[in-house]
């Protein structure tokens, strides 16, 4: 199938999802019960799977399909086929052996096979090493048996496993010639294929309400001695043999290479949610007037104010940042994921440093971002109908799973300090680490000028990461190493973020330098950038200061020069957010839509409230009359 580019795909998607039989009518969810969201959200992700396969798109229009923008469409509550997409379906193709992928591939893609990834237990989620679901190898049978010892290693969270899914990967303790080997994945049936009953020996269900993404489908799972026969170790990595002997995996971590790729695309889609947030807060700001009437007699927009400007602008920038640098990650994991499939691991250990960095860095902004944008709105900001919560529940989401995002900072943190201490692999010709190794960048700060504000970043990036590097070996002369690095722990994340803000602002800075389509685009990311980077530098002035070569005349200038860029911003802000190039049925909010009219649109959502149905509701004769109050 030939590749589209970004926008082909958007016409591709307005014609076939919007339009779609099955997609095209939606229904509102707020008032509908969990069972009810649940098979909604379900028959909807399971067109859009029907629709995947029928078009034959490629793992780009999948990204584009399975993000944010329309399965926020598509399936409003959480994608119940969500992890068998974006995490089993990748592990079987990319550790399973070419004979394995043959075996199931066929199935999963006629939809016989539905899946999900089973790694996190009760007790041990962030810790995979941790992890006590076990399978020993009996070499007599030829099969391993899964077990889970007690309730605290029941597999708990897994998306889809709920009702939705009839195999897993299970991530389990490999015991083979009685040694143990670590955690290794294991194709499981957890479910008969046309009755749908648990197995025997699973018990399986769904753990309950969360947060949001309610129709995600998370459940629970155990096992009691199930049998499962050894060719469903998943064995592109590591092999277990006949007779029970052990081969290693070409690199110790290549079990973990789904949490990678999964973590690449988060860091790409929670982009998409802050741009959904800006543009609804971008149009309702607008909208919104309040306030003593101006010389025109009309009461000012909210957007004239400066307050209100710092509260939405700079995430309109952010969006466009964030954009380009997590595309260029995901095309950069591409790489070096064929790399590895070539047998070559050179390239991983710093992937998998960018990938945690960036899907922290990412998804705390974005929520952060998303929760501002939300204030931002005000009272109706509050209201399941303007979608901001919704946004908000997913991007924080993002802060939690595929790795708590403090430590995947951390596993970037122990990269960079290694760096720092010339103890790693040097870094590979065009590495985001070889600014570590060398002289920092003296290019003297001002007000103004990007390239000035880059180095001012890459300076507090440096400075973070090599203070923390030295008193990381200072304490461990004194004191054993969990505790030196326990005493770290706050600088190590605070390093990692600062590295993470200058991988980004340096991917951009180069997208911007290879923009040629026209000049006024150039200026017009030139001002995004500077909105960014004065933004940046407003956060976290004390480390600009410290490590990044400012002064406190240099700080006073940047928060005035902030403001600056934020008013000669704000007329470019609906097109801006025009060029998301969202229609109103993906946005679906009633703060957002494109022609601004709010009110109506929150009355008209109002009168689907079960309670306005009758003048006066039952609850009035059986609660409050009966009650006597
Ligand atoms: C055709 C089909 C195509 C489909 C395409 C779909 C495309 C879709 C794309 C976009 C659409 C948008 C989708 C949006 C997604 C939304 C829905 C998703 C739902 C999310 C569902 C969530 C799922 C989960 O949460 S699964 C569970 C995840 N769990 C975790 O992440 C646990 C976190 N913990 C860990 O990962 C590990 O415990 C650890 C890394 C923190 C530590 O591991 P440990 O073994 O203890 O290692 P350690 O001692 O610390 O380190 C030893 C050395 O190993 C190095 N290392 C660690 N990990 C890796 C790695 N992954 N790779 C390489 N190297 C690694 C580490 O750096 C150390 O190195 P050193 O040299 O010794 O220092
Ligand atoms: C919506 C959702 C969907 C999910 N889907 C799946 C799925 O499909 N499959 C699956 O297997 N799992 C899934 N998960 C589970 C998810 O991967 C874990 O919850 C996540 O990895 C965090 O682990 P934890 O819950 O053990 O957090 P914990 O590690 O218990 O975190 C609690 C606190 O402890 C801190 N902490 C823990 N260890 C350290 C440390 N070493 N250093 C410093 N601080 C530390 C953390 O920073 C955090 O503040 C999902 C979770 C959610 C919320």
């Amino acid at each position: 199938m030939v590749s589209r580019n970004r926008s082909q795909v958007k016409d591709h998607l307005g014609s076939k999802v919007l339009n779609h039989p099955e997609l095209r009518n939606t229904k509102a969810t707020e008032y509908m019960s969990h069972e009810e969201k649940y098979r909604y959200n379900l028959s909807r992700a399971t067109a859009m799977l029907k629709l995947i396969d029928e078009e034959g798109m490629d793992v780009n229009e999948i990204s584009k399909v399975m993000s944010h923008t329309v399965s926020g469409f598509t399936t409003p509550d959480g994608n119940p086929l969500a992890v068998h997409q974006v995490m089993f379906v990748p592990t079987l193709m990319n550790q399973a052996d070419d004979d394995q992928v043959s075996r199931w591939l066929g199935d999963v893609f006629n939809g016989t096979i539905v899946g999900t990834y089973a790694q996190t237990e009760l007790s041990h989620g962030t810790f995979v090493r941790g992890l006590r679901t076990t399978a020993t190898y009996d070499p007599a049978s030829r099969t391993f048996d899964l077990h889970t010892p007690d309730v605290s290693a029941a597999k708990w969270w897994p998306g889809g496993l709920g009702t939705t899914a009839n195999h897993a990967v299970v991530m389990a303790q490999l015991y083979t010639d009685g040694q143990p080997r670590g955690i290794h994945p294991f194709m499981v049936a957890i479910r008969d294929r046309e009755t749908h009953r648990p197995l025997p020996g699973i018990t399986v269900g769904e753990i309950g309400p969360k947060l949001g993404q309610n129709t995600l489908n998370n459940g629970y799972l155990l096992f009691d001695h199930v049998k499962v026969p050894r060719e469903n170790m998943l064995m592109r990595n590591a092999r277990v043999n006949e007779d029970g002997s052990y081969t290693k995996p070409s690199h110790q971590k290549a079990s973990y290479g789904t949490m990678v790729f999964t973590r690449v695309a988060i860091a790409l889609d929670t982009v998409d949610a802050l741009q959904i947030a800006a543009t609804i807060a971008a149009r309702y700001s607008i909208v919104r007037r309040q306030g003593e009437p101006r010389d025109d007699g009309q009461e000012p927009q909210i957007i004239d104010y400066q307050t209100q400007q710092l509260k939405v602008l700079p995430h309109i920038a952010a969006c466009y940042v964030l954009r380009a640098s997590t595309a260029r990650l995901w095309e950069h994991h591409t790489h070096v994921t064929s790399e590895v499939r070539g047998g070559d691991t050179a390239l991983l250990p710093e992937l998998h440093a960018t990938a945690c960095c960036l899907k922290a860095l990412v998804t705390q902004d974005c929520s952060e971002a998303i929760e501002a944008l939300r204030l931002s709105c005000g009272g109706h900001g509050y209201m399941t109908a303007s979608r901001l919560p919704a946004l908000y529940a997913y991007a924080t989401a993002g802060a939690t799973y595929e790795g708590e995002n403090t430590v995947l900072l951390l596993q970037t943190a122990r990269y960079l300090v290694k760096q720092a201490g010339g103890s790693h692999a040097p870094p590979a010709a065009g590495s985001a680490v070889t600014y570590l190794s060398r002289p920092a960048d003296d290019t003297p700060f001002a007000v103004g000028s990007p390239a000035a504000y880059v180095a001012a970043v890459g300076r507090v990036a440096r400075g973070r990461v090599t203070e923390v590097a030295a008193a990381l070996q200072a304490d461990r002369q004194t004191m054993p190493e969990a505790d030196a690095w326990n005493q770290s722990l706050v600088q190590l994340v605070a390093a990692a973020l600062a590295h993470g803000r200058y991988f980004v602002v340096r991917e951009f800075a180069e997208v911007v330098s290879q923009q040629s389509s026209s000049r006024a685009i150039q200026q017009m990311l030139q001002l995004l950038f500077s909105v960014y980077l004065a933004h940046a530098v407003s956060r976290a002035e004390g480390d600009f200061i410290t490590y990044g070569g400012l002064t406190p005349s240099d700080i006073r200038l940047n928060r005035r020069h902030l403001l600056r860029l934020l008013a000669e911003l704000r007329p470019h802000m609906i097109p801006l957010t025009d060029a998301f190039d969202l229609p109103d049925r993906l946005i679906n909010s009633t703060l957002g839509a494109w022609d601004g009219d709010v009110y109506r649109r929150m009355f008209e959502q109002a009168s689907h409230s079960p309670l306005n149905t009758d003048e006066v509701p039952a609850s009035f004769h059986q609660a409050m009359l009966r009650s006597k109050l």
